[in-house]
């Protein structure tokens, strides 16, 4: 049987214990296991949970009840309201899950949203889940964001950081860097055999020859002989905003995306509902849905249906098949 997925608390205000209880009632049927980091008191009266003390107790409850490592939020909890003070058993599901899938009792981590600013306010020195997950991993620096959905993939060169900063900052080597983790893992997680990249230029018509822009010239362009010289099979720089479209993307597995909007607005304007978050270059798999705790719409145990489950199922659905992936591509290669 595949191991249990470790699905995370998020922050205890948004959408994420709701979603969570309806994701449960969705797929508690289906054979696919997780079990969930989190506070049992934010799951309401309708829920039927199972305390659990280890992953390997979650297959056996999972159809009766939502099985849950317990933790416990210091403080009261106020759907819509977040508090730095609860950002602690935030942190802790999040560094449980990531302990027990190291450990090799999960298969996945899938995280619930967090907002930054709240766990920043606590004192979290991280940006967000990407980078506190490579370090939990010991493998800062080699982390790269991809969001997906069925018709497009990117990743990025940069993530949380201001705009001008990641211009500033954007180098050839860091194009490189990122297409390497991104080939390797559409190659090992997602079991393509010879994955195609396109690399987007940063300029209005990648710079229409460096009359509107030298970056594609000094920088881009010399990444994507680098990767050609290496054997990878890259097109670019792309002109971005023609390369999104439904008549290019069929060129291309995954676009390297220069900055954190270049690559998540075409994502999230195709498919909001779809989207899935994937931390590449880490020992472990990680998944999320693509948006935020949506504090404008978090109840509580009373919930509307305002929230929609699909990005959550299609992160969980997503972090089961690439775990069943690399197990095949790792016999293969072993
Ligand atoms: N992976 C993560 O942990 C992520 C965390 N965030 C954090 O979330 C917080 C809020 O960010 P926002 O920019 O407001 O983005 P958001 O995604 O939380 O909300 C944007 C809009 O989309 C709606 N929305 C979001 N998820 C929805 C769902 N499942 N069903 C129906 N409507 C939904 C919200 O109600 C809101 O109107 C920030 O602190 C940000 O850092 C944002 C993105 C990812
Ligand atoms: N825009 C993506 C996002 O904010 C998610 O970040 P992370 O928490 O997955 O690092």
């Amino acid at each position: 049987m595949a191991l249990p997925i470790a699905l995370t608390m998020g922050d205890p205000a948004g959408i994420g214990p709701e979603l969570t209880r309806r994701v449960w009632s969705n797929l508690k049927a289906s054979g696919r296991v997780f079990f969930w980091i989190g506070d049992p008191a934010l799951l309401g009266a309708n829920t039927p949970y199972r305390e659990i003390r280890h992953p390997s107790e979650a297959a056996s409850c999972f159809v009766d009840a939502l099985p849950v490592l317990p933790l416990s939020c210091p403080e009261p909890v106020y759907s819509g309201c977040p508090s730095p003070g609860n950002a602690v058993t935030v942190i802790e599901s999040i560094r449980k899950a990531v302990h027990y899938t190291l450990e090799g009792a999960a298969s996945a981590v899938v995280t619930n949203p967090i907002a930054k600013h709240v766990l920043m306010a606590s004192g979290f020195p991280h940006p967000g889940h990407t980078e506190f997950l490579a370090a939990l991993c010991g493998a800062t620096g080699q982390e790269v964001m991809m969001l997906a959905c069925p018709e497009l993939r990117v990743t990025l060169t940069s993530v949380h950081i201001p705009l001008k900063k990641a211009i500033d900052t954007l180098s050839t080597d860091r194009i490189v860097a990122v297409s390497r983790v991104t080939e390797a893992s559409l190659r090992r997680d997602f079991g393509l055999p010879q994955p195609r990249l396109a690399v987007a230029g940063l300029n209005p018509h990648a710079g229409e020859n460096g009359m509107m822009g030298g970056e594609e010239m000094r920088i881009i362009q010399p990444a994507v002989e680098a990767l050609r010289r290496e054997g990878m099979n890259v097109i670019g720089p792309m002109p971005p905003d023609t390369m999104f479209s439904a008549a290019a993307r069929p060129r291309y597995d995954a676009a390297i995306c220069l900055y954190h909007d270049q690559g998540l607005i075409p994502v999230k304007t195709l498919d909001m509902a779809g989207g899935v978050n994937i931390t590449l270059g880490l020992p472990i798999i990680r998944t999320s849905p693509d948006h935020g705790t949506a504090f404008d719409i978090a109840v509580g145990p009373e919930e509307t249906g305002k929230a929609s489950i699909s990005s959550l199922l299609s992160a969980l659905a997503m972090a089961h098949d690439m775990a069943l992936q690399r197990v095949m591509s790792d016999a293969q290669t072993s």
